[in-house]
């Protein structure tokens, strides 16, 4: 294609084939960005032109029967012999067998593989290496290795996840992915010597950057242990995109069927009325609408961090991982359960049409909903971002500065909302400051009074999770929100452009008031009367955007193909579509199905069974 921005080829190859799920999606989401950012130039040199050239076609083998959560309990062995110079990789149990990773059980011929790491009878935690496990001659299993699919899951039906299992299998020293230095471009002899306190080996064996392995055994520790978790951190900034895409397609489809789609007469011998005239499909549909755009912008918003981190990390500055780590993992939990949740009430919207793979929506939720659980469970990356959110808060307290979208941490919660009639944008940011510094402090305190009390720190920890979980929540959601703002209040847009987009971003704060009311009025923060102004608000709202709802979701400009919705058709033409999709039914194909003969035939006329035993025998 000649794409090379990652996330445009993949929304590229999303448009040939939309939610299908491709056999190589992981040869593209994992198996290239973890050599591209895990390996070093020599194995770059070695891998990327066979893998770009599908040679070596791979996935990402991390997750185990087992463990998939807790990386540092992966069970997986790769065991240094510096006899020979190898790794020895080991399935010692039947928890340690490789289970899930897309196109591994039938597609790749290659993975990159999370074990555990022994050298010189030491064990040194969780590292990748590179795995050949099929025959790049003709696509046979290699010796020493299991490997097959794990059979049909929920959805995902044309990608082969797969389980995979090792025999003492060897694989050469120089398969233990190691990028070199991240100085920057320092000089060699330098770089050596940063690393190499034990001895001098040759640059080509330089396992450098993270860490490495010398031929004697010798492991030299990586600067920070978590930069072997790079692939999850790059797919996590995606997913956001990725799920916003999912909602705003639902929305697309839901919306432009509910302005097609008449149901019961308003009055008696009255015209029936478009559906999206009804006030409460316009609740359900609308802060949908919101957040699909609410989404994308924060899907830029933390892809664009991603690549300036990243950036920053090459150059060996590691100080933003903490703060990337949390905002990724986060907005990869947050926008998931908002885009899963969404989908589904955009189906539910549709009626009946909406429950037939016609309408095209059970396909967007069952690409979108896993989404929930890869790349991290979502409440287990809720629970990262609240770990850092206390670090922020003992930072605060101790009166340092925090950095960039965490400086509401620790302000003084003494104080009332501002919203009146006008519900100002800058009050709505302020509602969801206040609401996310207050749940913050209540965890804070929660774990405070738990230790005092005598806890444990892990039993503490667990004691406040709950806790945590809500402020972890109620920090993403003040990110979309005030994201949403600034994106409104900075960008250039015609003034009519900016009249809706300020409506929408209205709906999308008032609603998340309204909707999470408990934590926002647990203070006295907002009085009732200010509650009032945000329902009507919400209901004056909906008018305003219903004029221009069609042309808010024509506006993601998602081409038919892409869709693949009968009800979401640019031209409207739903009945027919799914009339015309019920003839090309393949059951439609013949007048009496063959299951006739041999299993109704006999109930509704036995007498003649003998027909259709003779049928039941073609
Ligand atoms: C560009 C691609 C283009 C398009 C793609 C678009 C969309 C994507 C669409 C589809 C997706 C395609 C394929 C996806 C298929 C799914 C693939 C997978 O699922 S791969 C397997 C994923 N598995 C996981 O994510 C496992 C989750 N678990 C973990 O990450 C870790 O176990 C943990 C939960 C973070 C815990 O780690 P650990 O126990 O080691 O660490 P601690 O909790 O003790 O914390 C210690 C310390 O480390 C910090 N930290 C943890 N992780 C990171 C990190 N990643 N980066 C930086 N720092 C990290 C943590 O904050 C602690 O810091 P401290 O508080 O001590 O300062
Ligand atoms: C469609 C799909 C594709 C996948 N593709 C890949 C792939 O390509 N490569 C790969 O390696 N893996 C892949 N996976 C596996 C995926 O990464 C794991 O399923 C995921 O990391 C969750 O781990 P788990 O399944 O062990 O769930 P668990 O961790 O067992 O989670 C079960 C429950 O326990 C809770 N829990 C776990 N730990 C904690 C904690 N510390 N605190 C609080 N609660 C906790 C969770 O919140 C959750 O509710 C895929 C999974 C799916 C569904």
């Amino acid at each position: 294609m000649g794409i090379t921005d990652m996330q445009e080829a993949f929304y590229y190859r999303e448009c040939a084939a939309a939610h299908e799920n491709s056999p190589l999606g992981l040869h593209y989401a994992m198996f290239l960005p973890t050599i591209n950012k895990q390996a070093t130039p020599e194995q770059k040199k070695k891998w990327l032109p066979l893998a770009e050239n599908y040679k070596m076609i791979g996935t990402y083998a991390q997750t185990e029967l087992g463990h998939g959560t807790f990386i540092r309990g992966l069970e997986t062995t790769a065991t240094y012999d510096p006899k020979t110079k190898e790794f020895i990789l080991d399935s010692p149990t039947l928890t340690s067998k490789k289970y899930w990773p897309g196109c591994l059980g039938k597609t790749s011929n290659h993975c990159v593989v999370m074990a555990q790491l022994y050298t010189q009878g030491k064990s040194h935690g969780p590292h990748m290496f590179m795995v050949q496990i099929r025959s790049m001659e003709d696509h046979s299993v290699l010796p020493g290795i299991e490997v097959g699919v794990i059979g049909n899951k929920f959805g995902y039906g044309t990608n082969d996840n797969g389980f995979l299992s090792f025999d003492k299998l060897r694989i050469p020293r120089e398969n233990m992915l190691m990028r070199y230095s991240q100085v920057g471009r320092i000089p060699r002899e330098n770089m050596l010597m940063r690393y190499s306190q034990v001895s001098r080996i040759p640059r080509e064996n330089m396992l450098m950057r993270y860490s490495q392995v010398h031929e004697d055994g010798t492991y030299v520790k990586p600067q920070n242990a978590k930069l072997a978790y790079g692939s999850m951190v790059l797919i996590r900034s995606s997913i956001v995109s990725d799920a916003a895409r999912g909602l705003a397609q639902a929305c697309v489809i839901s919306i432009r069927y509910s302005a097609v789609r008449r149901q019961t007469e308003a009055y008696p011998g009255g015209e029936e009325p478009q559906i999206l005239d009804y006030q409460t499909q316009q609740y359900r549909l609308f802060p949908l609408l919101a957040s699909a755009y609410s989404l994308q912008l924060a899907g830029k918003y933390v892809f664009n961090t991603y690549l300036e981190v990243n950036d920053q990390i090459e150059k060996g500055n590691l100080e933003s991982m903490p703060e990337l780590h949390a905002l990724s993992a986060g907005l990869k939990a947050f926008s998931t359960y908002e885009a899963s949740a969404g989908i589904e009430v955009c189906r539910i919207c549709c009626g009946g049409h909406g429950y037939s793979q016609a309408s095209g929506l059970p396909k967007i939720y069952v690409d979108v909903v896993p989404g929930c659980t890869y790349e991290g469970e979502n409440t287990v990356m809720m629970l990262q971002t609240a770990r850092y959110l206390m670090k922020c808060y003992s930072r605060a307290k101790q009166g340092q500065k925090l950095p960039g979208f965490v400086q509401y941490i620790g302000q003084n919660l003494n104080k009332k909302s501002c919203m009146s009639e006008e519900v100002a944008l800058g009050c709505l940011v302020m509602a969801y400051e206040h609401r996310a510094a207050r749940l913050v402090e209540a965890a804070a305190m929660r774990m405070q009074s738990l230790i005092q009390g005598g806890k444990k720190q892990h039993e503490a920890w667990n004691g406040s999770s709950v806790q945590l979980f809500w402020a972890a929540k109620a920090h993403c959601h003040l990110f979309c929100v005030k994201n949403f703002v600034d994106a409104i209040q900075a960008k250039s847009l015609s003034s009519k452009t900016v009249t809706v987009m300020k409506s929408v971003c209205q709906l999308y704060g008032v609603h998340g008031i309204l909707e999470n009311l408990g934590e926002f009025m647990q203070d006295g923060f907002f009085s009732g009367e200010q509650v009032g102004y945000l329902q009507r608000k919400m209901l004056a709202l909906f008018e305003n955007i219903r004029p221009n709802a069609v042309a808010l979701v024509d506006a993601f400009d998602y081409p038919d193909m892409v869709l693949g919705s009968c009800l979401g058709r640019y031209d409207g033409q739903v009945y027919q579509a799914l009339y015309d999709y019920a003839k090309s039914a393949p059951m439609n194909q013949t007048e009496i199905h063959s299951t006739y003969y041999k299993h109704l035939k006999p109930l509704i006329n036995p007498e003649t069974t003998s027909d259709a035993m003779q049928f039941a025998k073609l």
